[in-house]
């Protein structure tokens, strides 16, 4: 297909790993003479960051990326970074009273308990996610052959069509107790892993539900040194053009180029420090959740005008604590024989956090090591931040503790209505894939559609976009 000279200028806001994999699939798209810049006014990485404790980074936001996540993979790859695996060890599930399930040391012994407690619904669960999973996997094959899509809900019906997409307008604790599960199962099994996860319960749409526990899977990986350096990796890669500065305004205007020719273009309004300065671009890409409190950018004067966006992001707190953990909360066994590495909660609304589990620190190849004096990293997730006395009442000593709040992932509650990815003639918006499911494959999955969408809308190539029949079409095509 014939293709139009490329765009002057691009600009990407946010760096944390959608812009900045926005920018590598731009550049790859677009050739290397047309102008990246990326804005961003905290730190590159966003919701990917670590925090320290005493000399040790530790992994505060994202932190595990399932094995089958191959952007992420291809990322890791072609920077030339290195992985380590998740941290593992024992389970155990705490409902406020006694822990109602233990994980043991022996595969088998774990089968049994399984078993005797809940039937053969952990193999089911197993069963539906894979299935899931599998579906997921067409939107490689998809990308690879360069196929966009206008609409969150266009790409996940091309994956797996009705049933997929209804799984945005059905809760998982619906579409879970359908498929016959117990309450018992979802309440002590299910329940625990979405409250680590998401910071919510089984009321979260099926979609993420079935991402969430995919979490459970073996091979969970992160990156060494912090999964962060994926995103300065490419946004070094992309030979962007960093500016750290606060984008306040985005407005349509004409302007007239080099070449004589009056063009429509994209005026972004920044601040840097106290002082605000513009610049023009042919196409705009939003990498962040626009709403007040996140990104708080507005569309100036646009016709028709581009709506507020009000979706309301989950605030969860990560605490990471150095010290000895009192087992006794947890459990009768002596502290010696206490055996677990994390813990789970159900919903109990007299529980202060969602989950507490030894962590490894971004450099550790193996499984956590203590420390001299035997004491642990523990990473607590809490809807809020935790006060001294219930930090005093979860360890018997302690010796660092520092938190980091975050206005996490969107707040589920299906029917979802997601955003619109195009926003405006050339200006596109990557977080709407979040109301499916927010992690980080999920954002470098929308850069990868929103860079071929961009691309294809800019030389009129209309036939890769939308396409029915992908999997069918690609199914011969090898
Ligand atoms: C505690 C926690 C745990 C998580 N665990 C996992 C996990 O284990 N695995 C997983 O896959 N996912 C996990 N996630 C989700 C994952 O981190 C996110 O889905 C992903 O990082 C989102 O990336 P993003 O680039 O789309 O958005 P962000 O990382 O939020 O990036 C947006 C960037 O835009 C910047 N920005 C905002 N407004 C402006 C503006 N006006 N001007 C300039 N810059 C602006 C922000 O500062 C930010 O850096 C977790 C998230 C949290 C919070
Ligand atoms: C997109 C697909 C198919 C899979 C991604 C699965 C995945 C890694 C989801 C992340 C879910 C998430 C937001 C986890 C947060 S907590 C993670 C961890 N338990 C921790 O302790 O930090």
């Amino acid at each position: 297909a014939e293709l139009r000279a490329p765009p002057d200028k691009i600009a990407i806001i946010g760096a944390g790993i959608g812009g900045t994999s926005a920018a590598y699939y731009l550049r790859q798209k677009f050739g290397k003479d047309v102008k990246i810049d990326l804005f961003e006014r905290e730190e590159v990485g966003g919701r990917l960051a670590t925090m320290r404790v005493q000399g040790q980074e530790y992994e505060a936001g994202g932190s595990v990326i399932h094995p089958l996540n191959l952007h992420m993979k291809r990322f890791v790859k072609d920077l030339g970074l290195s992985t380590v695996q998740a941290s593992g060890g024992l389970l155990g599930i705490y409902n406020g009273e006694t822990l109602v399930f233990e994980e043991s040391n022996w595969f088998i012994i774990n089968v049994i308990k399984l078993v005797w407690r809940y039937g053969f619904q952990s193999l089911r669960m197993h069963m539906w996610v894979e299935d899931v999973l599998d579906k997921f996997m067409r939107i490689y094959r998809y990308q690879s052959h360069d196929y966009a899509f206008s609409s969150v809900e266009k790409l996940l019906h091309a994956l797996g069509g009705d049933d997929f997409l209804g799984m945005l307008n059905r809760t998982l604790l619906e579409t879970l107790q359908k498929a016959g599960f117990s309450e018992k199962f979802l309440n002590e099994m299910i329940a625990p892993v979405m409250r680590v996860n998401y910071g919510q319960s089984t009321d979260i749409n099926a979609f993420v539900g079935a991402v969430s526990l995919s979490c459970s899977d073996s091979g969970l990986w992160a990156v060494e040194g912090g999964n962060k350096l994926v995103c300065s990796g490419l946004l070094q890669a992309s030979k962007s053009n960093l500016i750290s500065g606060s984008v306040m305004y985005i407005e349509e205007k004409t302007k007239t180029k080099h070449t004589g020719n009056p063009t429509k273009m994209y005026e972004v309004v920044y601040q840097i420090g106290t002082e605000t300065r513009s610049d023009f671009y042919d196409i705009v890409l939003v990498a962040t959740p626009l709403n007040r409190k996140m990104s708080n950018i507005t569309f100036l004067n646009f016709d028709p005008p581009i709506e507020e966006f009000h979706q309301y992001y989950q605030h969860i707190v990560t605490t990471l604590v150095k010290g000895e953990l009192n087992t006794s909360i947890f459990s009768s066994r002596p502290i010696d024989k206490f055996g677990l590495n994390t813990v789970l909660t159900t919903d109990n609304s007299d529980l202060f956090i969602n989950s507490i589990g030894i962590v490894s620190s971004v450099r550790e190849k193996e499984d956590p090591e203590p420390s001299t004096d035997g004491t642990y990293v523990w990473k607590i997730f809490s809807q809020e931040t935790l006060t001294k006395a219930q930090i005093l009442k979860l360890f018997l000593s302690y010796d660092y503790a520092v938190k980091k709040p975050w206005l996490a992932y969107p707040h589920y509650k299906p029917p979802e209505k997601c955003p619109s990815i195009i926003l405006h003639d050339r200006l596109y918006y990557l977080n709407g894939i979040e109301c499916a499911a927010s992690a980080m494959e999920m954002s470098a999955i929308a850069a990868h559609n929103a860079a071929l969408l961009a691309y294809h809308r800019w030389n009129g190539h209309t036939d890769m976009i939308d396409q029915d029949g992908l999997y069918e079409k690609l199914k011969t095509e090898l």
